[in-house]
């Protein structure tokens, strides 16, 4: 009976299979009208029927997200930004979730706490949780109960007793590069075709992992005095491009699956290694008896006097996180200074001038006395404003309900019922979430905001009247609420120290004076390349 039953599927399965056989180009011809009448009807859908369908943008990128993601794999997004928002106005639809925003109030409405109003989630598919070490969460990526509490844990490391006290540390760690490149630089005093010239991005690199990785694991990767990438560095800036490119993949499910299959072993081995060299040097740091006022010291100190603790697995995944978000960036907002400082030589010497004659020795610039050098922060933050160090977006998902941002009311995702009907009635339910953020560079680089807004001018931060109508408020590089940068005055600190002591010591110049150097690609960071300029040793007299 059973035996019967078996042979009955079976040669219906093989009639099945023969037909098909026979049929072939129709079941092809078949399944292909099937997907291109669904990607039809899900193109007029997004153009016309989406909750999003009134926001402007051009037309392919308001129907697929292809042309939004394809530009951002390729890191032109800002560069195609500026012209839609040229042409489209303050709010743009990049792709059918997506909205572009560069007016001033998009900052508080997006990522500020504001009582009554729920909060906007960091895009889950863009926040890898893949930098996770064995599955403990870094405050980056964190949401719920987890971020509030290792914010707080967090929090002591950059309280400014804490940067006081790191001064020695981050002091000795800037010795080492301006000797470095002082074994490097020419001297004023001698024939100028002798100088040196130096890859500066590069070295402000190096110095700035190494400060990092000190401040965090209690040794510095030795970049500085090798002269060279630490491999575990390398890596970082070889996976800024990746975790764009990952990014994007995971907007499209079918080619996450497939980018899984083919490049995810891969990538994750090369992220094991990255990790195991964390669990190496937090482990060593941690069996050191040492009371060095590092990261590890201020969050060991806060542990024995509260209740609240941060696991050996978090302490892992967080000082990683440390050293990833306080390195490149610092180094990329200073290589951008020192860019635009020596393109405009009629802002650099005064601003030299006036550091040199407020320090007698290079040992007087300190924490303390960079306080009164306001052309300086000018300088730094002119050139975070043309170039900042978080390039892109930081999107967030725009909460249940929907929400007012700039003006504009912005409703949440939406689940997409498409129903198709050719002979039979396929039903597909697509969950879309609406994703809305600030890309800085756009924001910050629009005449819309900024009068002549492509001028290197950090008089605009100085009271300078014919700035008046600049929109200030809308620069915000460390971003703002309660997941803005945690770092944001050991960044500051940080930055002037270095700028002031570089400038101290010498006169730079430009190799390639005709090469924008600011026209790069952009991704999470930019894609940076050498920036080569010709050091010269500059001698105080007394
Ligand atoms: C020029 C230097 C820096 C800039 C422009 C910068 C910018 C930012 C921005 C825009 C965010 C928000 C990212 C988001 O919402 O996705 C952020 C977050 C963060 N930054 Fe920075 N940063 C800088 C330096 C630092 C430094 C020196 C550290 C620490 C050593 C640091 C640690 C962090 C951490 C831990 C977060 C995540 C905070 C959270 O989610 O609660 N940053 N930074």
């Amino acid at each position: 009976m059973e035996n019967t039953y078996l042979t009955n599927i079976w040669t219906q399965v093989h009639n099945l299979v023969l037909l098909a056989r026979e049929n072939v180009w129709y079941l092809a011809y078949f399944f292909c009208s099937v997907i291109l009448l669904f990607q039809v009807t899900k193109w007029l859908y997004n153009v016309y029927f989406h909750p999003l369908a009134a926001f402007p943008g051009p037309l392919l990128w308001r129907a697929s997200r292809v042309p939004f993601e394809t530009s951002n794999v390729r890191g032109r997004i800002l560069k195609d930004l500026s012209v839609l928002h040229a042409r489209y106005g303050e709010v743009v639809r990049v792709a059918p979730g997506i909205l572009a925003f560069i007016h001033p109030s998009a900052w508080p409405d997006i990522y500020a706490h504001k009582p009554g109003h729920l909060p906007f989630p960091k895009d889950p598919l863009r926040y890898t949780h893949d930098t996770y070490i064995n599955g403990h969460p870094d405050v980056f990526a964190a949401e719920d109960v987890d971020h509030p509490r290792l914010r707080r844990l967090l929090k002591p490391v950059f309280s400014d007793k804490a940067l006081r006290e790191q001064e020695p540390l981050i002091q000795a760690n800037i010795d080492l590069l301006i000797s470095k490149l002082r074994e490097r630089a020419g001297s004023s005093t001698v024939d100028p075709s002798t100088t040196d010239v130096v890859d500066i991005s590069t070295w402000l690199n190096w110095a700035t992992f190494d400060l990092i990785g000190d401040l965090a694991f209690g040794e510095t990767f030795g970049c500085l005095a090798r002269g060279s990438y630490h491999p575990w560095v390398a890596l970082i800036f070889a996976s800024v491009k990746a975790v764009t490119i990952a990014g994007a993949i995971k907007q499209f499910p079918w080619l996450d699956r497939l980018w899984q299959i083919l490049i995810g072993g891969v990538w994750m081995r090369a992220m094991r290694q990255h990790q195991q060299l964390v669990i190496e040097k937090v482990d060593k740091r941690l069996a050191r008896k040492t009371e060095r006022k590092d990261f590890t010291e201020f969050i060991l100190n806060y542990q024995n006097t509260n209740d609240e603790k941060m696991s050996k697995g978090e302490m892992y995944s967080n000082l990683s996180l440390l050293i990833m978000a306080g390195s490149d960036t610092s180094a990329t907002a200073l290589s951008g200074t020192l860019y635009h400082l020596a393109r405009n030589q009629h802002v650099l010497r005064p601003l030299q001038t006036e550091i040199r004659e407020k320090f007698a020795t290079e040992g007087d610039i300190s924490f303390e006395s960079i306080a009164a050098l306001p052309n300086l922060l000018a300088a730094l933050k002119e050139s975070m404003r043309m170039y900042p160090s978080q390039p892109i977006f930081t999107p967030r998902k725009v909460p249940k309900g929907g929400a007012e941002v700039a003006g504009s009311w912005v409703p949440e995702g939406v689940s997409l019922l498409l129903i198709i009907i050719i002979i039979v009635v396929v039903v597909v339910v697509v969950i879309v979430i609406t994703t809305v953020g600030i890309f800085q560079s756009t924001a910050y680089n629009s005449p819309i905001n900024f009068m002549h807004s492509h001028k290197y001018d950090p008089s605009r931060w100085l009271g300078n009247p014919t700035y008046d109508g600049d929109r200030r408020d809308v620069f915000r590089p460390f971003s703002i609420g309660p997941k803005s940068c945690i770092g944001m005055q050991l960044a500051y600190t940080e930055m002037q120290l270095i700028l002031a002591r570089m400038l101290w010591n010498f006169d730079i110049e430009l190799v390639d004076k005709e090469r924008v150097w600011t026209d790069q690609a952009a991704h999470w960071s930019w894609v940076k390349t050498p920036l080569l300029m010709r050091l010269k040793t500059f001698e105080k007299r007394e």
